[in-house]
């Protein structure tokens, strides 16, 4: 390798490895890695890892900086690479299709805001509460299960409705349990698969996976999905898009599962963490079923249907705050652009920094979201951290006296922005007051603190290094 630092370049970083270089020290703890090396360089530095170099901004100021620079700095081209080699897609990057893909694109914060948003949140609710009327334990009996099970179980399938609708013709309740169990297992096993297959390894190489994902996509086939009712508007005018763009079948079904993993990926654990933090910390318990019970002092009874307006879901600012804060402790994604061209970048502090063509510019937000200067004791889970004194939603944070705007970033920010962010935020919401509302939960005492797993750093929400045991029964309606 012969590349060497040039004049006003960040400082190379490339560890003794010829092709890995510091990749083992980095995928080992990305975190310290990268605070070890701030520490030696500074707030800009270059690494060379698995044979690309990626520039790391370590200075949460200059982040707007590289998100502001859509034309030097590009997005979809690295993300659509990866997306087409993990689902198996057609390149939508290529001039067939690049028109119509950007009309495909901006389905996504079409029917994914506003009354779109609204529709989609009350159909959740509905499917939330059928699938626990479904599987309500007995008043008496207590029942033990794995917290991230049931929170797989619950929220898989009900998202999995919301968004692929039900199929027609009256089923047995079983039958339809047992095909969601079925999805919820391929999905998994081909979501487990994410990080070698992010590391690069060719996904025929992991058999499993790959059947796990054609088994998915063989049940949202076109002609599977025209036999489905209450199919949301982000599925249906994606059909009616890929029908237009003269793909053939199994790869429009392939574009849906990558839909489907986009929905659930990070939204489980996120939902996991939620419900575990509550219920850990006796205060953040209290004052969420305080909240639940005053939304739904109604409600007389389990039978009743319930249906929340979106003034009712924006209230809700302690089950929100503790949802961000979930999302805090959890999120490790990495945003990653592509330099389109030797360009220059100015950074906050005014200082200017060759970029080559090519190289990648990395943000890690976990950097901001674990830094003391911004978050005080950052490892404890503290439910009213994004609560002010009104018990309204905080916004103002500051580094070093400093206010800082992207102080919580598990969406992403700039042009790779989730566009699912306001649904998630509700699905995890729904999901906490109907279960709260539902059930009476505890964590078993066995159970020992338990740490998100590292392993997947850069691709998300972290998953639990273990599960933990729930113990809960229906609850009496007396909130
Ligand atoms: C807690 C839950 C969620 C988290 C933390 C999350 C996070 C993210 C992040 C960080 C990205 C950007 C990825 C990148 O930079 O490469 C992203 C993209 C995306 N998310 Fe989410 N997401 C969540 C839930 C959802 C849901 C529920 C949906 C849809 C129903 C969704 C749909 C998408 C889509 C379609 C993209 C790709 C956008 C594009 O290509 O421009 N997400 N998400």
């Amino acid at each position: 390798d012969l590349r060497r630092r040039q004049p006003g370049e960040p400082q190379l970083v490339t560890g003794w490895l010829p092709f890995f270089g510091v990749m083992l020290d980095y995928a080992k703890n990305p975190l310290g890695f990268l605070r070890a090396t701030q520490q030696k360089y500074g707030d800009i530095f270059t690494c060379k890892i698995a044979g690309k170099y990626l520039t790391f901004i370590m200075d949460p100021f200059s982040f707007p900086m590289v998100l502001r620079q859509g034309k030097n700095l590009d997005f979809h081209t690295f993300a659509m690479g990866f997306s087409q080699r993990v689902f198996g897609h057609a390149d939508f990057t290529s001039p067939v299709y690049s028109d119509s893909y950007k009309d495909v694109h901006s389905i996504f914060t079409q029917t994914l805001q506003g009354l779109h948003l609204q529709h989609l949140s009350q159909t959740m609710l509905d499917n939330l509460q059928t699938v626990l009327q479904r599987c309500l334990p007995s008043e008496s009996s207590w029942r033990e299960e794995g917290l991230q099970c049931f929170t797989h179980r619950i929220m898989f399938e009900a998202g999995f409705l919301t968004l692929f609708g039900k199929k027609n013709g009256v089923l047995q309740s079983e039958t339809v349990g047992m095909c969601m169990q079925k999805a919820k297992q391929d999905f998994l096993t081909f979501d487990q698969a994410f990080p070698i297959l992010a590391a690069g390894l060719p996904i025929s190489l992991c058999v499993r996976a790959l059947r796990a994902r054609e088994a998915l996509a063989e049940k949202l086939l076109h002609g599977e999905l025209h036999q489905r009712t209450l199919i949301s508007d982000l599925i249906q005018r994606r059909m009616d898009a890929f029908d237009c763009m003269h793909l053939d079948e199994t790869g429009k079904a392939r574009t849906h599962v990558c839909m489907l993993w986009a929905s659930q990926a990070n939204t489980l654990p996120a939902a996991f963490w939620s419900l575990y933090y509550t219920l850990r910390c006796p205060e953040a318990h209290a004052a969420a079923l305080a909240e639940v019970g005053q939304i739904l002092q109604d409600i007389e009874d389990h039978d009743t249907p319930i249906s929340l307006s979106t003034e009712q879901l924006d209230s809700m600012t302690v089950l929100e705050s503790i949802i961000s804060e979930a999302l805090r402790l959890s999120s490790a994604s990495i945003m990653i652009r592509v330099a389109n061209d030797d360009f220059s970048l100015t950074l906050d502090s005014g200082k200017p920094q060759a970029i080559r063509k090519g190289d990648y510019i990395a943000l890690y937000p976990q950097l901001i979201h674990m830094d003391p200067d911004i978050y005080s004791n950052p490892m404890e889970f503290r439910y009213n951290r994004y609560l002010d004194e009104m018990g309204q939603k905080r916004t103002q944070f500051s580094k070093n006296g400093r206010p800082l705007k992207n102080y919580l970033l598990p969406f992403g920010s700039g042009a790779s922005k989730c566009p699912g962010r306001f649904f998630a935020m509700n699905e995890i919401k729904l999901f906490l007051t109907l279960v709260l509302w539902y059930y009476d939960l505890h964590l078993s005492d066995t159970n020992k603190a338990v740490l998100p797993d590292s392993t997947r750093a850069g691709l998300g929400i972290l998953p639990p290094m273990q599960d933990v045991l729930l113990r809960y029964r229906e609850n009496g309606t007396d909130l």
